[in-house]
């Protein structure tokens, strides 16, 4: 891992606010387990110390853990305001750290074999509890603190012979389980960071390949999809033709006469033609209907489920919307536009289906332009149907 590189303020906050949510849920474990600790206690003590000491330490320390955890329950139940909870949980480690130390109060002093069980046991906790304060290390500090002021008053106050000797070992062990939690927590913090920065390099990424893909499939000039688009779009069509039986048609439209166009008013205004076209052809269709631009003056409509005479009404309606609006008023530009209609049949391949549609704008254009025609002869005329 590459230390070297600096630690956004931003980057180092939400890693610390997530090494706290990660601390707090650690700690909740931990505690669930604590009742084994003081079981190992108990059992070492049986005997050996009065009971009513050892039923005075277990109260406060049982008080101690109730109150945690349900504190701790509460924090982690509302764990969007976990950043909000940091005072809570150092009161907790503070409060785990002040019951263990006060063993020593309530359990040594009895035995000199009971006592070092009981002070490696002390050690065992300060470990343990370094691991789980690993992602929070202040509220370690707190807790070592507490243990550690605690359990050399009480071992003072035993005025046993190796009190002494035990206050000197506690407070090595603990001064060195705090200096190796410091760096180990510094690593983990930064660990997180990484995860964080990779994670939203993976969403940076993401975003920037879906745009990619989208300005791939999609015409610069008038904002529809592409002809790669149409292929795909046509290639998914055709299958469900195959698995379904349900037809499409497409329609072909070819604005007339746009040579003109470009000739009387400049290649820019064509431009804003050929954009204006494409917004009104828009709006006459259904949002499962796919609209490209084929290309040059040429717009292909895929019409998923729609049989021959459907398509035909809605390219009629097309051809009498375009026909009735002018595309631009300044200048103003009407312009009317030929549509050529085919239906996918069983076993057609999809150059087959355009070379129809092709072949109907054709006889549109033959008949006189500004008509819809279809591959294949209508039992009712279009043009009858023609205003
Ligand atoms: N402004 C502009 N013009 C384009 C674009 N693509 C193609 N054209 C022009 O569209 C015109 C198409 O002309 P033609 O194929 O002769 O067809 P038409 O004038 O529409 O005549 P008919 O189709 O027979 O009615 C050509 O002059 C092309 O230069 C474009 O992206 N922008």
């Amino acid at each position: 891992m590459n230390t070297t590189q600096p630690i956004s303020e931003s980057d180092l906050s939400l890693a610390r606010e997530t090494g706290f949510s990660e601390c707090a849920i650690a700690l909740r474990r931990a505690l669930t387990t604590t009742p084994s600790g003081w079981l190992l206690a108990v059992w070492f003590c049986w005997d050996r110390v009065p009971t009513h000491s050892i039923v005075l330490w277990l109260g406060i320390a049982a008080a101690i853990w109730a109150g945690s955890l349900a504190v701790l329950q509460h924090m982690i139940g509302t764990g969007s305001k976990l950043a909000r909870h940091r005072r809570q949980l150092r009161w907790i480690a503070g409060l785990d750290g002040f019951a263990w130390g006060l063993l020593t109060w309530f359990l040594m002093g009895y035995d000199p074999v009971l006592d070092a069980v009981l002070m490696a046991l002390l050690c065992g906790v300060a470990s343990i509890n370094a691991q789980v304060y690993g992602t929070y290390v202040v509220a370690y500090y707190g807790q070592i603190g507490i243990l550690l002021a605690v359990s050399v008053l009480g071992l003072l106050q035993t005025g046993s012979q190796s009190a002494l000797d035990y206050v000197a070992g506690l407070s090595v062990f603990t001064a060195l389980t705090v200096y190796y939690t410091r760096a180990i927590s510094k690593r983990l913090i930064e660990g997180i960071r990484f995860q964080h920065a990779n994670a939203s390099l993976a969403a940076q990424l993401r975003t920037a390949l879906q745009k990619v893909e989208l300005d791939a499939a999609t015409d610069a000039l008038t904002g529809q999809w592409n002809r790669r688009a149409l292929d795909d779009v046509l290639k998914q069509q055709v299958q469900q033709h195959a698995i379904s039986g349900k037809t499409f048609s497409i329609l072909m439209l070819d604005i007339d006469f746009f040579k003109s166009i470009n000739d009387e008013f400049g290649h820019l205004v064509g431009d804003d033609v050929l954009r204006a076209f494409a917004q009104q052809l828009r709006a006459f269709l259904r949002t499962d209907d796919v609209c490209a631009r084929f290309g040059g003056e040429e717009f292909v409509v895929v019409l998923p489920d729609t049989p021959l005479g459907t398509a035909m009404e809605i390219g009629e309606r097309i051809r009498r919307g375009i026909a009735q609006t002018p595309l631009l008023t300044k200048p103003k530009v009407q312009a009317t536009v030929s549509i050529g209609v085919a239906t996918m049949e069983q076993g057609q391949s999809i150059t087959e289906l355009f070379a129809a549609a092709d072949a109907a704008v054709y006889l549109a254009k033959n008949a006189g332009r500004n008509q819809v025609r279809s591959h294949v002869p209508m039992p009712v005329q279009i043009d009858a149907m023609q205003s």
